[in-house]
């Protein structure tokens, strides 16, 4: 079985001339963490929001394999791809709050899907929302808590739990550390990578920030102006990097 979970094919999205993406062809395997970079308005969310079924792009197919063989994304109906990103897919948003309930409690927010796919067992979610109250390092007396009650690494670490809790192989994240305290966001980094090794979550993560990039991603993708100028291991992607545009990147990194 091979073990390539999501590619796209020659994808592209414009919204206006340079604005979007273009002619894309990437990869993704089970497990491994995927990031894409680049600077500001290079088109990376907008790739992310094609790649995880969230827009529709106007050429291009977006294809992904589950246990009934190979299926192009946007040939499912609406409905069906809403199940997809609500069960065997995550999405973890910049901003904690777009992907939480802010007026249910913590525990609900956590136990929430697993109720929408048919669990009913109140103590049994109840449990479980705890388990992962405690694997994303908040305490557990916590659980009836309202998120806007929470600091921001806690919203983004209850944002997280909610997203895993449905166990997915797929995990797409948009800048995860973006809004956080440096401090914060080396906690939240750590976290992270620990629980997607774990459980063998495959992860695409946009970021503009090399330094998460290099933490977290095993492969990069360098994204200029809608276009992929360079992709690779990312160790040899941030070490010697071929593109003038990535040695810019780089570069102006060390200068900071
Ligand atoms: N809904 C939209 N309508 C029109 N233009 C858009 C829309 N969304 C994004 N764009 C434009 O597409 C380009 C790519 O935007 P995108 O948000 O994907 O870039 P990005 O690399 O993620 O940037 P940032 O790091 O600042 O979020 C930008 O020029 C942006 O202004």
């Amino acid at each position: 079985m091979s073990n390539r979970l999501l590619w796209a094919e020659n994808l592209t999205h414009l919204f206006a001339q340079n604005k979007g993406f273009m002619e894309i062809n990437c990869e993704l395997y089970r497990g491994e963490i995927l990031g894409i970079v680049g600077e500001s308005g290079s088109g990376k969310t907008t790739l992310l929001k094609s790649l995880s079924g969230r827009l529709k792009p106007s050429d291009g197919q977006v294809k992904f394999a589950d246990g009934f063989g190979e299926q192009s994304l946007y040939d499912l109906e609406e409905s069906e791809r809403r199940r997809l990103l609500r069960t065997d897919w995550g999405i973890v948003h910049q901003h904690p709050l777009d992907g939480l309930r802010p007026y249910i409690s913590a525990g609900g927010n956590i136990g929430e899907r697993l109720m929408a796919i048919g669990q009913r067992h109140y103590n049994n979610i109840r449990e479980t929302a705890k388990r992962w109250l405690i694997d994303v390092e908040i305490a557990s007396d916590r659980i009836d808590d309202l998120p806007i009650t929470f600091s921001g690494g806690m919203q983004q670490r209850l944002q997280i739990a909610r997203n895993l809790v449905m166990e997915p192989s797929i995990l797409f994240m948009d800048e995860p550390t973006g809004g956080l305290d440096v401090s914060v966001q080396a906690k939240l980094l750590d976290l992270l990578r620990k629980l997607v090794k774990q459980h063998q979550i495959a992860v695409v993560i946009v970021t503009h920030d090399l330094g998460v990039a290099r933490l977290l991603a095993d492969r990069l993708m360098v994204m200029q102006q809608g276009r992929v100028v360079e992709s690779g291991l990312t160790d040899n992607v941030l070490d010697d990097p071929k593109h003038p545009y990535t040695q810019l990147l780089v570069s102006s990194i060390l200068q900071n």
